[in-house]
């Protein structure tokens, strides 16, 4: 790895028995670092064996309370956690949960710019609205828990091309990405479509999102 960071350290390692309320049970090492170079709290889940196979499989994941933890169908923020941890339990790898709320605008600002969609306004463009960058997520601190974790090449499960362009440009190798599962519905085809629009995301939409 060749980026002009720091180098960040791991702090701890501890397990954590993950058990889903569909039944799916696997274990996760969660493990937290020191000296990250956006100062957040970021946590990699260490799942599988990633030098079984050869070649791990890693998600970047950006926070979503609303979609992780809720279950908000505005997105497909929630479904998309649940299949990327058993995906890399079964390839081996790493999932970093990055506290990136909201494409790095945070929460609050999230919820405001919600607002703005029910007024008519895209996703991106209520972001822009309230004078926040339509996605402000940098992914330094990622390249930084993959280098402590020692994580060498590795595909990169994301429809999202900008992902894959950072860590490049960070000098991580990222073998290939490895489309993520788009969980379309009713309720979050706009959100969906903005995507495809706005940042050439890699998302084959069913007819009635298209
Ligand atoms: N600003 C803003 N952020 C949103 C909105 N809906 C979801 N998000 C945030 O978007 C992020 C989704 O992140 P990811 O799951 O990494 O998705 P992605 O960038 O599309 O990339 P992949 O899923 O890897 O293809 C989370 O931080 C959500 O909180 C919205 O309407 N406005
Ligand atoms: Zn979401």
């Amino acid at each position: 790895m060749d980026f002009a960071t720091a180098t960040a350290a791991i702090r701890t390692r501890v397990t954590i028995p993950l058990s889903f309320v569909d039944g799916y049970e696997t274990t996760a090492e969660a493990v937290t670092f020191k000296g990250l170079a956006d100062g957040a709290e970021h946590l990699a889940l260490v799942l599988g064996d990633p030098g079984r196979t050869g070649t791990p499989l890693v998600r970047l994941h950006s926070e979503c309370l609303t979609g992780d933890v809720f279950g908000s169908a505005r997105c497909d923020c929630g479904p998309q956690l649940r299949e990327a941890v058993e995906r890399i339990a079964s390839q081996g790898g790493v999932l970093l949960y990055l506290r990136q709320e909201g494409r790095g605008i945070g929460l609050y600002n999230k919820l405001d710019a919600y607002a703005l969609q029910d007024d008519g306004l895209d996703t991106y463009e209520a972001n822009t609205a309230l004078g926040l960058p339509e996605d402000g997520r940098d992914y330094t601190a990622a390249a930084q828990m993959l280098e402590a974790l020692g994580i060498g090449s590795f595909d990169l499960l994301t429809n999202n091309p900008d992902k894959a362009r950072q860590l490049r440009d960070l000098g991580v190798d990222v073998a290939r990405t490895v489309p993520t599962g788009v969980f379309a519905t009713h309720s979050n085809t706009r959100y969906l479509s903005a995507k495809v629009r706005h940042t050439a995301h890699t998302i084959a939409l069913p007819e009635f999102a298209a």
